[in-house]
């Protein structure tokens, strides 16, 4: 008994040995780690650091100030800039020749856990925006044929549904002459559209939990920030006792029934077509097959590929999808009409646009002949991305030190934040940036501009899976309003572009709300 007793002392003081060593060892390759940083950033410009927080005072405080003290710290330090949070080292960097090369680089592939997964994946489970290495690689080819032209040209029928949609209810403001904020129906007007794209075409029978759903992705979405900015709610136990805990609980749960219930229906409808298909009636199945519209997720259980993917991948995946999808596009909708009502030049040229290829016809649906042929339109929204890119902050991590056009180096380790906001307003890049002129983008403006100057869906391997999907939507929903609407801003709304202000979340925002009021048009 007693030689057992022994035993364990000596296990037990073993074990504790092993784990003080890791300890030690994890503490020791992390100051090595933070030291080799330290020296190879030392000549990179940022605001001062001090021990403990680091430059952390430069950034914090609510939220609403994060996007000027970002501007700020751009005016201040140039185009790349230090930070130190604590122990971790962000670097920004903006300037195109350096963002080539952190966007197509192997070396950066990868997307830093303290930003993405450790934030994103506790809500959305993991999916291509959160993934890396081969896995990411795996699922980004899996996914990618879903988003064919052809299955891009089979939603036109849901973008011109919803932009009726979003129509008929500009119809009832437009009869009180009212100021309205404009967000929340481009918010329920993208929503409902990326619901039936990607999830279900099947609409009617989801009705009811669409509805919910559509409230939890923008809350969730918010929600997702708050807890990403504060790196104390990463754990559990402190999160809990945030005001907000419920509330994101909630948003959770609404996601995952919403998404298990289209996925065990789209099974049982599967499974359905394969015993028709056994008993004979593949013809009518074809048949079946081409009348109905079909979403993003019936292109992919149907293709070889898919059926690879558990549910499980699955389930994150399409989380993934509507999150990325949703608030991006119609941010980016929100901004587009807060700028044309500003400026009210542009909007006259986008009608003579639309009345030119639409001869005059201000009721008839969007077609897919239509879409190339608004180049103004087209431009107009590009100018909308420049200056309000929805997607404020993605993020790359380095595997080994990486030497930048500019000189600088990334160690290895850090987190690289890309702002397209740096980018799109630095004068060096963009003449008069503050100036709102889509003809910037007409192509002989554009000669000798570098491509990686406008990078609202990133670019290189980890670029933007949706950004045909977006344009082809976001036309249809501007030709299908703009024909019937003219736009205005609230007598004391922003007068230039430049005074609207955005907000920071997981997308950028318009801070106030987007406030118009919108008359009829007479036909043309
Ligand atoms: C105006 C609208 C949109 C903008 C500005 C936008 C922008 C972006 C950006 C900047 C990234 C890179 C993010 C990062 O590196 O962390 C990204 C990734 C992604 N976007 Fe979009 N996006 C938009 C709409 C959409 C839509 C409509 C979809 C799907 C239908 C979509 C699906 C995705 C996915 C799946 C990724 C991850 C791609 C990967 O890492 O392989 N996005 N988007």
């Amino acid at each position: 008994m007693r030689g057992f007793m022994v035993a364990l002392e000596l296990g037990a003081f073993l074990v504790m040995s092993l784990l003080v060593a890791k300890c030690l060892l994890w503490l020791l390759s992390t100051v090595r780690d933070v030291l080799l940083q330290l020296w190879a950033t030392r000549d990179m410009p940022g605001p001062p650091s001090y021990p403990l927080v680091g430059s952390f005072l430069a950034v914090a405080g609510p939220q609403e100030e994060l996007y000027d003290k970002l501007v700020a710290l751009r005016a201040e330090h140039g185009p790349t800039v230090k930070l130190w949070l604590g122990p971790v080292l962000v670097v920004i960097v903006s300037r195109p020749d350096d963002l080539e090369l952190v966007f197509t680089d192997a070396r950066l592939a990868d997307k830093p856990w303290l930003m993405y997964a450790s934030s994103m994946e506790p809500c959305l489970g993991a999916g291509l925006i959160t993934m890396n290495g081969e896995d990411y690689r795996r699922h980004r080819r899996l996914i990618a044929p879903s988003f064919a032209q052809n299955v891009l040209h089979s939603f036109a029928p849901s973008f011109n549904a919803n932009a009726h949609r979003l129509v008929d209810r500009l119809d009832e403001l437009a009869e009180s002459g009212e100021v309205f904020d404009a967000s929340p129906l481009c918010r329920m007007c993208t929503s409902y559209t990326v619901c039936e794209t990607v999830l279900s075409a099947d609409s009617s029978r989801l009705e009811s939990d669409r509805q919910a759903v559509v409230r939890a992705v923008y809350q969730g979405v918010t929600l997702m920030f708050h807890r990403g900015i504060r790196p104390w709610y990463r754990f559990d136990t402190l999160f809990k006792l945030s005001r907000h805990y419920n509330d994101y609980q909630e948003m959770v749960r609404i996601a995952n029934t919403f998404v298990s219930n289209v996925l065990d229906l789209k099974m049982r409808q599967k499974e359905e077509q394969e015993q028709e298909r056994e008993v004979g009636r593949q013809g009518d199945d074809e048949d079946l097959g081409k009348a109905k519209p079909r979403a993003f997720l019936d292109h992919l259980l149907s293709s070889e590929e898919g059926q690879t993917l558990s549910k499980e991948e699955l389930s994150g995946e399409l989380k993934h999808l509507v999150a990325a999808a949703n608030s991006t596009t119609s941010d980016t909708l929100s901004f587009f009409l807060y700028c044309v009502a500003i400026r009210q030049d542009i909007q006259d040229r986008i009608l003579e646009e639309l009345d030119s290829v639409f001869e005059g016809d201000r009721e008839r649906e969007v077609t897919l002949a239509d879409l190339p042929q608004l180049k103004y339109l087209e431009r107009v929204f590009k100018e909308t991305l420049r200056l309000f890119a929805p997607a404020p902050l993605y993020a790359r991590q380095p595997s080994s030190d990486v030497k930048l056009p500019s000189g600088h180096t990334l160690p290895k380790g850090c987190v690289v934040l890309v702002s397209p906001h740096f980018t799109h307003r630095d004068p060096a890049v963009w003449a008069d940036p503050e100036d709102f002129d889509p003809d910037r983008f007409l192509p002989e403006n554009s000669r000798g501009r570098h491509p990686h100057s406008f990078i609202p869906f990133s670019a290189g391997t980890r670029s933007c899976i949706g950004q045909r999907f977006v344009m082809m939507f976001l036309k249809t929903a501007a030709a299908t309003l703009l024909r019937r609407f003219h736009v205005r801003t609230a007598e004391d709304g922003p007068r230039r572009v430049c005074d609207i202000k955005p907000i920071f979340s997981l997308t950028l925002h318009v801070k106030g709300g987007t406030r118009i009021r919108v008359r009829r048009r007479a036909p043309a």
